[in-house]
Order: structure tokens, then C-alpha cells, then sequence
């Protein structure tokens, strides 16, 4: 694995205590016997998709890559096979290869569906992704319904829902397995404190709670280490407002061309990899994402959690939050229930 992304993911992964401090992780990507993991990427050959390949090629953890598409997935297969690492690549292209793409998948990860334009919220994106989302669902609770699902295609805060309900009518539903991948937004957490505050990235860790979208994403940076004092209330304001508009700058500034593609790869890549450490077994692999909860009233919520052999050991507690964050939390959750409940109803009434 190359250096900077296992430097990466070792102070993105971390041990013990470390689920509330900035303790990091000793162990690389690439340590001990790693079992056969096959990960399925469905809209392999999309923004997302792509580079994402490219990553999940990289990992050690991944014996074996099945790459699906309605098109172009044998190109991108062709592709990224011809690298030198463990993974075995398969492109698989239609609705007719879905069955072959899902079989025998650890880790499915989907990042199938529309990107935003300028002017428009994820909502914007539910009419065609809730689709989309419920189609791929319903082969993944035929044809691989123990697999830990990777959800990136927006509105996450209502695909996750529907994702939910379609598996809860399939009779396959379990509730350790479903993630909504909200890694970017720590990832944007954490590069904005760190120039902000002026310490080393590497070193920084920021919780972000609630679900993904504007308003409901929640940085918790009264909670970021290595703490500072050199940031106003105003400064964590800005922070915070940065973080929620974080997509939003991307969609902007792509102009038309799409949403983030680059970075979103690299945070897939490693929440992917953090689910394969907790099959894995590996002790006291934490990471933020959207899932079933009970931490608030919001039947799904976003917040730390421990992974391991069965996916979701442990849905972490929110810990202390300043007044503003306790404020905030209380302004996201009407926007958030309205989602969830419409990916409900949409799985519900489809
Ligand atoms: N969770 C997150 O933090 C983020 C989520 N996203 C979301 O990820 C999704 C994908 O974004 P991009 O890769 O930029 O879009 P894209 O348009 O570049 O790629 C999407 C791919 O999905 C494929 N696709 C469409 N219907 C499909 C189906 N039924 N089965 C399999 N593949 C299908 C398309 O052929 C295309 O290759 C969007 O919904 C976007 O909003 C984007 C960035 C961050
Ligand atoms: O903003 C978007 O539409 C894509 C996304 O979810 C993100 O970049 O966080």
C-alpha cells in the first residue's frame, strides 16, 4: 500500500481509548494473514467509482474486486486488473451480470446514481437514486445478503432507510450491517480544523455526527484533538459551516461536472477498509458513519462506531457537546427524521 494512504488510515483507524482520544492506530494496512475478502463496487465506472477501484486494487485486504456497472465496466476492469497487488478484478456490465458481480461479497459498496449540479440539494436526487438504490438493494438480499453494504449514492439520509426497508421485506435485514459512508465529511472535518487551528493533519481527529446533508452534518470539534485553544467561537462556527457546505464548494466549483468524485474515492477506500479490519477481527476499529441507532429518537444516526467480525460491534454515545453543538443537534434532527422517513415510505409504497 502505497505510504500516504496507510499513514492515513492509520490515524484514521484507531484503537482502544481511542474511540474519545487521539490515540492512533500501530497497525498498517497490510499486517498480519489477511483471509480472502471479495468487495463488490456497484457504479464502478463512475466519478466515484473509478478512482475508487483504483484504491480498493491497492489493499492488501482484498482478494478478490468485482467491479459493476450498467456500462463500461469492462474497460475500467481491464484497467485497473494490470496492477501489480493480491486483489483478482472482474468487470461485470448490465443487470444481467449483477447476480456473478454480488456472489460471495464481504463488502459491497455502492456508489451507483446522479450527482448534483449547481442549485440543487441531495434531496434533488431522490426521485432517481431512491431507484436506483432499491433495485441494486434487492439482488444484494438475493444474491449476497450477508455482505456489509457501503451506502455513498445520495440523499444517504434517506438511501440508508430505503436501503433498510427493501432487506427488511427480503427478510435479510440486519441492522450491524448497513452503513451510510459519511467518512468525507470527517475528512473535510479534519483538514479544516487542522489549517485552521495550525497543527499537523496527520495527528488531527474531529467526530461528526447526525446524517449527510447540509444542516445535519454535525462536527463535534469541541471533541477534535489535539485540542486548541486558538479558535473563537466564531472560528468553530465557520468550521462547522464549512464542513456542512463541504459538498456544496466541490458541486460548485466542478460547475456542471459533477460532485466530489476524488475525495469521496478516498474516503470510501478507507471506511471499506475499516470494515475489512473488523471482519478481520482486528481489535477496536472505530469510525463514524450513519446507521441504525438509539443513541438519539432518529431511528438512523450518524456517530462513532465500533466495527468488528459481524460489522456494527457498538454504536458510540455522542459524549459531551458544547451549548452550540447542543443547539445544533436539536436544529438537524426535524430536517433528518423528514429523510429518513421518506426513504421509509418510498421503500414502503415501491
Ligand atoms: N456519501 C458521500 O459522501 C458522497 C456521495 N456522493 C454520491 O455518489 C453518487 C455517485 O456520484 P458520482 O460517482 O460522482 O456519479 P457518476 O455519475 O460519475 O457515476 C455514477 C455511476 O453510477 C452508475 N449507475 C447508474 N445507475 C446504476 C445502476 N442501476 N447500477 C449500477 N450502476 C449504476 C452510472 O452508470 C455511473 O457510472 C451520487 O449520488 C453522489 O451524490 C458523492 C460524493 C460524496
Ligand atoms: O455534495 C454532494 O452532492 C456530494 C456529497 O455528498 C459530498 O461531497 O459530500
Amino acid at each position: 500500500m502505497s505510504n500516504f494512504l496507510l499513514r492515513s488510515a492509520e490515524s484514521t483507524v484507531r484503537r482502544g481509548a481511542a474511540a474519545s482520544s487521539s490515540h492512533l492506530s500501530r497497525r498498517p494496512f497490510s499486517s498480519g494473514p489477511a483471509p480472502d475478502r471479495k468487495v463488490a463496487i456497484l457504479g464502478a465506472a463512475g466519478g466515484i467509482g473509478q478512482p475508487l477501484a483504483l484504491l480498493m486494487k491497492l489493499n492488501p485486504l482484498v482478494s478478490s474486486l468485482a467491479l459493476y456497472d450498467i456500462a463500461g465496466t469492462p474497460g475500467v476492469a481491464a484497467d485497473v486488473s494490470h496492477i501489480n497487488t493480491r486483489a483478482q478484478v472482474v468487470g461485470y456490465a448490465g443487470e444481467e451480470q449483477l447476480g456473478k458481480a454480488l456472489e460471495g461479497s464481504d463488502v459491497v459498496i455502492i456508489p451507483a446514481g446522479v450527482p448534483r449540479k449547481p442549485g440543487m440539494t441531495r434531496d434533488d436526487l431522490f426521485n432517481i437514486n431512491a431507484g436506483i438504490v432499491k433495485s441494486l438493494c434487492t439482488a444484494i438480499s438475493k444474491y449476497c445478503p450477508n455482505a456489509l453494504v457501503n451506502m455513498i449514492s445520495n440523499p444517504v439520509n434517506s438511501t440508508v432507510p430505503i436501503a433498510s426497508e427493501v432487506f427488511r421485506k427480503a427478510g435479510t435485514y440486519d441492522e450491524k450491517k448497513l452503513f451510510g459512508v459519511t467518512t468525507l465529511d470527517v475528512v473535510r472535518a479534519k483538514t479544516f480544523y487542522a489549517g485552521k487551528a495550525k497543527v499537523p493533519v496527520a495527528d488531527v481527529n474531529v467526530p461528526v455526527v447526525g446524517g449527510h446533508a447540509g444542516i445535519t452534518i454535525l462536527p463535534l470539534f469541541s471533541q477534535a484533538t489535539p485540542a486548541t485553544n486558538a479558535l473563537s467561537d466564531e472560528d468553530i462556527k465557520g468550521l462547522t459551516k464549512r464542513t456542512q457546505d463541504g459538498g456544496t464548494e466541490v458541486v460548485e466549483a466542478k460547475a456542471g461536472k459533477g460532485s466530489a468524485t476524488l475525495s469521496m474515492a478516498y474516503a470510501g477506500a478507507l471506511f471499506a477498509d475499516a470494515c475489512l479490519k473488523g471482519l478481520n477481527g482486528d481489535p477496536d476499529v472505530v469510525e463514524c458513519s450513519f446507521v441504525q441507532s438509539s443513541i438519539t429518537e432518529l431511528p438512523f444516526f450518524a456517530s462513532k462506531v465500533r466495527l468488528g467480525k459481524n460489522g456494527v460491534e457498538e454504536v458510540l454515545g455522542l459524549g459531551s457537546l458544547s451549548e452550540y453543538e447542543k443547539e445544533s443537534l436539536e436544529i438537524l434532527k426535524p430536517e433528518l427524521k423528514s429523510s429518513i422517513e421518506k426513504g421509509i415510505k418510498f421503500a414502503k409504497e415501491n
